[in-house]
């Protein structure tokens, strides 16, 4: 038997870890009609993590409002699901990230696991960030940019202004993994963070700059001591209390291979 170790690498640009609650798990205008349609029947609450490489880290939540959500923009097209009976009435989850060599894909499913097991009676669901553009453009990736898989994303939304406040009923927050080597640091998610704000989303936890040239999973750790009291407050059952969970590492540190002997 064999034991090495393996890290994943840290030297990609762009992550965008998103979660989002909300019957469709999405904003795009596929899926408005039946949004609408739902949100008598359902509480609308939405997260949003989004942990963008060189940058943030963000969460949105959907509030529960007496209004009609405002339509979302074309292009934007989320694969969606409509809500089981056992799902209705349910805050649900969404994480989406942005990765180049995966790190922040551990980061959200690690979010993900750990936040399923301190609010059960939520639905939480992990989202690469790609998945909510259609458009077949190519991007380059390079100093200050997103990566590939969050290049549209980034682009359709920094280039909505146009839209106002649409995004009201939404908290959010923000996790970034970047590296104080780049002259941009965490641009990127700097900029999504602004922007949800600046869209009418409202933060739930601050920003959290990951730095990979130090200890990203540490940065990570603290950002999440942020988040849980906050997520407390929107996810827990009233007569539930702070629930304790174990630790899940983030990057696997280690792995075993087994080696046949001739
Ligand atoms: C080509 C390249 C460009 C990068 N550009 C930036 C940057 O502009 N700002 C920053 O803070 N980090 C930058 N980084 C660092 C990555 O964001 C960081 O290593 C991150 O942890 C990678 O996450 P991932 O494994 O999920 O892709 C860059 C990395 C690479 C390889």
């Amino acid at each position: 038997m064999q034991i090495g170790s393996e890290k994943a690498s840290s030297l990609d640009l762009l992550s965008v870890v998103i979660a989002s609650l909300s019957d469709g798990y999405g904003l795009d205008s596929s899926t408005g009609d039946a949004f609408v349609e739902n949100r008598l029947l359902i509480v609308i609450l939405s997260i949003v993590i989004v942990v963008l490489v060189g940058c943030v880290a963000i969460f949105f939540v959907w509030r529960s409002s007496g209004r009609k959500p405002v339509e979302p923009p074309k292009p934007l097209v989320v694969k969606t699901q409509m809500d089981t009976k056992e799902d209705q009435g349910k805050k649900k989850v969404t994480v989406f990230f942005g990765t180049q060599t995966r790190t922040a894909e551990g980061f959200a499913k690690a979010l993900a696991e750990e936040a399923k097991a301190r609010y059960p009676n939520a639905i939480f669901k992990v989202m690469d960030i790609d998945e909510y553009a259609t458009e077949d453009d190519e991007y380059e990736y390079g100093d200050g940019e997103p990566i590939d898989n969050a290049a549209r994303f980034y682009k359709w939304f920094t280039e909505g202004k146009e839209r106002g406040t649409w995004l009201e009923n939404l908290q959010f927050g923000v996790f970034s993994l970047g590296n104080q080597q780049y002259e941009h640091f965490n641009k990127v998610a700097v900029v999504v963070d602004e922007l949800l704000h600046e869209q009418g989303a409202k933060h739930t936890v601050q920003v959290g700059l990951g730095d990979d040239d130090q200890g990203i999973e540490d940065d990570f750790s603290a950002w999440r001591e942020l988040l849980w009291p906050e997520l407390d407050k929107l996810l827990q059952d009233e007569n539930e209390t702070g629930a304790s969970t174990p630790y899940i590492a983030a990057i696997p540190e280690y792995r075993v291979v087994f080696v046949k002997l001739e």
